[in-house]
């Protein structure tokens, strides 16, 4: 175990004091300093200078957490702290700065983030070493260097390619919009931190604070050493504020052995928002049902030009949830990440799919490594190391290009159905093969000409590949299926009323444009 210098000691003894218990657990600082995060080599002299508190990049860990002296039996409150010793919004309103933004009325971005992060400043500069506050303060981690508004420029470039990026760079404007208008109503602001600091304080809170309903309100709060412990799911633990015994408490939902870390949820989220807010990304972010909440952004274009673009248009813009929604997606998709997926990935699809009339771009990253190179960069932990920015980053960009590679494969697999729909439909009508429709969704279809495969054996045949993805194709299987014997029985009936109502026989797909055309 990690020597626990004397300011852990006196943050422990403060809150005991004030009736806090914790009896069960135990600080530790764990062994992976700031400069695993960066070289010393990568970090120039502005940057530096730069460091939001003025504390050296080598000497401290800020990754603590929290662990179990003895075991614990499940629904144990192993944690809990009297109102006393939180800090809560109210108290950020209550500063001269907290009323001054109210009375201006500021429409800011996180403002309850704010009165916290007021109140944090304000009493650390108003009464530093006396104040009540001041044993928790000491234990705050100073620098914060890995949320992503404080990366070097070297390592945001691991991000490249990802729509992260962007998102990095709105958060750091939105909190320097913050700062410039709380400087307009109370220019007293400049005088307690920079906008540095300010930008410290946000993520400080950002990455710490809880959402409680205390006295029958809603509210947010910093809660002293509930806020060491470090995420992990399926959750181990539930918190909440006892109103009859006015403590923040933390309870054990299953036994916790001796010595092992004691943790928190912080929700099933995507990756990218467990990187902005909280400075790292979970390696393997799987629910235990095999759900993966990881997402990816895509920005799809209609041409105007497009012969179903009024259609298409009414499609994606009323949120249509019906059968084929998904499929449809999934084509679009294909389109989206065709070519976009980084060197070495496949793009066999990609051409004809691009070819098409009806998505002419969609705005993609376009990543410089491919997934294998990432993956196997992470085996790498000497360039990659536990905690460091730059693994976080590294999961990140992996983690997208998988949810892409699971919709490139939805999408292909379902081109390749509607390809072979529309075939069959064209054989059909040029009376190379009769299609009968039988009962439980199945067909039989009788070959006049050469070639004509059933589209139920296709599926069987699919389904003994190893490389298809069995869920995506039962799924395009059924929906694509069901729209099929629809497009047969519509072209069976304009067949037997050939004479004067062909016209009249209406089409799912709009067959003038072929089955793909929706594509
Ligand atoms: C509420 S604090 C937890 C205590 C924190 N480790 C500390 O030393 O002060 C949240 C921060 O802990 C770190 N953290 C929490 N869970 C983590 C995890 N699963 N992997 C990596 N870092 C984690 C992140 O830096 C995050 O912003």
């Amino acid at each position: 175990m990690a020597y626990i210098p004397d300011k852990f000691e006196r943050f422990e003894a403060w809150l005991r004091e004030n009736g806090a218990h914790f009896e069960a657990l135990e600080l530790r600082e764990y062994d992976c300093l700031n400069s695993s995060n960066t070289s010393a080599s990568e970090v120039d002299d502005e940057e530096k200078k730069e460091s939001p508190l003025t504390v050296s990049l080598e000497e401290v860990s800020e990754m603590r957490g929290v662990h179990a002296r003895r075991s614990i039996p499940p629904h144990t409150t192993c944690v809990s702290i009297p109102r006393r010793c939180l800090i809560t919004v109210e108290m950020g309103q209550a500063t001269p700065i907290g009323r001054a933004i109210l009375q201006a009325d500021l429409d800011l971005d996180a403002p309850k983030h704010i009165f916290l992060m007021i109140y944090l400043l304000w009493d650390r500069k108003t009464h530093g070493s006396s104040s009540f506050f001041h044993p928790y303060y000491e234990i705050l981690p100073p620098t914060l260097r890995n949320m992503p508004i404080f990366w070097s420029a070297f390592e945001l470039q691991e991000l490249e390619g990802s729509h992260l990026l962007s998102q990095i760079a709105d958060r750091g404007q939105a909190i320097q919009d913050d700062y410039e208008a709380i400087l307009e109503v109370a220019p007293s602001l400049g005088t307690l931190c920079t906008l540095d600091e300010f930008k410290w304080a946000r993520m400080c809170v950002c990455s710490r604070n809880f959402g409680l309903q205390i006295d029958g309100h809603r509210t947010s709060a910093l809660v002293p050493h509930a806020d060491m412990l470090n995420h992990y799911r399926p959750r181990e633990t539930k918190w909440t504020f006892d109103e009859v015994t006015q403590c923040f408490t933390i309870t054990s939902l299953q036994s916790i052995q001796a010595g092992a870390q004691v943790y928190d949820s912080y929700g099933q989220k995507c990756n990218h928002r467990f990187l902005l807010n909280y400075g790292f990304a979970v390696e393997d972010n799987r629910e235990l049902d095999g759900f993966c909440p990881n997402e990816v952004p895509l920005e799809l274009y209609v041409d105007p030009a497009d012969i179903l673009f009024q259609d298409k248009l009414e499609f994606w813009t009323r949120g249509e949830t019906n059968q084929i929604s998904g499929a449809v997606t999934a084509g679009l998709i294909a389109q989206a990440v065709g070519g976009s997926m980084g060197r070495g990935v496949p793009s066999h699809a990609a051409e004809s799919y691009t070819s098409g009339p009806v998505v002419k771009r969609v705005r993609l990253a376009s990543y410089p490594t491919t997934i294998s190179q990432d993956m196997a960069d992470l085996q790498d932990e000497a360039s990659y190391p536990q905690f460091s920015n730059r693994r976080h980053a590294k999961i990140q960009v992996r983690g997208e290009k998988e949810v892409l590679h699971h919709f490139r494969v939805w999408s292909e697999t379902a081109l390749d159905m509607l390809t072979f729909i529309e075939d069959e439909l064209k054989e059909q009508q040029q009376g190379n093969v009769e299609v009968e429709l039988l009962q439980n969704n199945r067909t039989s279809v009788t070959t006049t000409g050469q070639g004509v495969v059933n589209f139920d054996d296709v599926i069987r045949d699919m389904e003994q590949d190893d490389d298809v993805h069995h869920t995506i194709l039962r799924y395009c299987a059924d929906v694509l299926g069901s729209l099929r014997r629809e497009e047969f029985k519509h072209l069976r009936y304009a067949q037997e009323h050939a004479s004067g109502t062909r016209g009249g026989a209406r089409s799912s797909f709009r067959s003038n444009n072929g089955l793909s055309g929706f594509f």
